[in-house]
């Protein structure tokens, strides 16, 4: 076994299909210990099949998933937390009861169990609905309780199959909170999400995935500055063309006074100041990265013909 620090869980090159639809056409990613992990691409993408793989709840039509450099085996995924898309409590089951028999099943014995339960109840703040039915809460509760689930037999490693979809600004802070509280045991946290804002300011590292395929991956700084960069021109008196012929400059978009342009490396923007100057006053002049929402949809929408189904849109849930 490694020094902790330096495990990591791999996908390597899986692939999985469903009848005639390609799911997973060569997944590969790591994910190191200490380090969360934002998986993220359109819908359909391949992101739960991916980690319905990792559990071992789907298998693979190849290729290999290894924790610490040997393939995950049943016991690797008993130490593996896992919050399911379709959401796994039992919904008349008390939630304390519904916590310990989760524990006890991963092999805690009854007395940690009952501990384990109480201590993410409160930490997930879902204390005072210890003794109701799951069904009594509301979503997002029932959410809360789906992360306690997910953490109460102190697992190595955490896959979260969109853990923050549906819940208030308060919960979206308790559970980055409790996820950042993880990374730092050491413990790898792999999550997916459709709110890109989010990923942007959580994640060490992000996947962005198409048609089965990992398309880019790389820290958000890295991701944003392979988008280039832009320059925002406001000069309400500017007609349309006024950017044209600026050498080194491609216009993205122009609307009421207000273009974005596509500086190459090595453009002048003083030339471009001067240009926008020429045509009556300008109000604003920044320099600024593509936002990771943006280079998501540049990255899905590139090719839309791939294998696999409802990809190549950036759906609706994308903010
Ligand atoms: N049980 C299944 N039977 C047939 N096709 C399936 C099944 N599960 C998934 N698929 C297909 O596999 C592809 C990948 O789906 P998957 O659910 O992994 O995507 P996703 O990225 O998690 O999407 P979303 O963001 O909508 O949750 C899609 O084309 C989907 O229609």
């Amino acid at each position: 076994m490694s020094n902790v620090s330096d495990r990591r869980l791999e996908v390597d090159r899986v692939s999985k299909r469903y009848g005639d639809t390609v799911a997973l056409d060569g997944m590969a990613f790591d994910v190191r210990a200490g380090e969360i992990f934002g998986f993220v691409g359109s819908n359909g993408a391949g992101k739960t099949t991916t980690m319905r793989i990792i559990l071992g709840v789907l298998a693979a039509d190849s290729g290999e998933v290894r924790w610490d450099g040997a393939p995950v085996t049943l016991e690797t995924r008993s130490r593996i937390g896992y919050m399911p898309e379709e959401r796994g409590l039992y919904p008349r089951m008390k939630v304390g009861e519904q916590l310990e028999y989760l524990a006890r099943l991963h092999g805690l014995t009854r007395a940690d169990a009952v501990s384990a339960a109480r201590t993410w109840s409160e930490r997930l703040g879902v204390e005072a609905r210890f003794g109701d039915e799951v069904q009594k809460l509301s979503l997002g509760n029932q959410q809360r309780v789906q992360l306690a689930a997910a953490l109460v037999h102190h697992p190595e490693i955490l896959v979260l199959d969109e853990p923050f979809s549906g819940l208030d600004p308060v919960a979206v802070d308790v559970m980055s909170e409790v996820l950042r509280e993880k990374v730092a045991e050491g413990i790898p946290v792999i999550f997916s999400s459709h709110q890109l804002d989010l990923v942007e300011r959580l994640c060490d590292r992000v996947g962005i995935v198409r048609a089965g395929t990992m398309v880019a991956c790389d820290t958000v700084e890295a991701l944003r500055a392979s988008g280039g960069e832009e320059l925002l021109v406001h000069a309400p008196e500017a007609p349309n063309g006024w950017a044209d012929g600026l050498p080194g400059v491609s216009v993205r978009g122009h609307d009421a006074g207000r273009t974005v342009l596509a500086l190459a490396d090595g453009a002048d923007d003083q030339a471009v100041l001067a240009a926008a100057l020429a045509t009556g006053p300008v109000r604003e002049f920044a320099r600024r990265r593509s936002t990771l929402t943006e280079l998501f949809r540049h990255v899905v929408s590139t090719d839309n013909t791939a294998a696999g189904t409802a990809v190549g849109t950036t759906g609706e849930r994308v903010q």
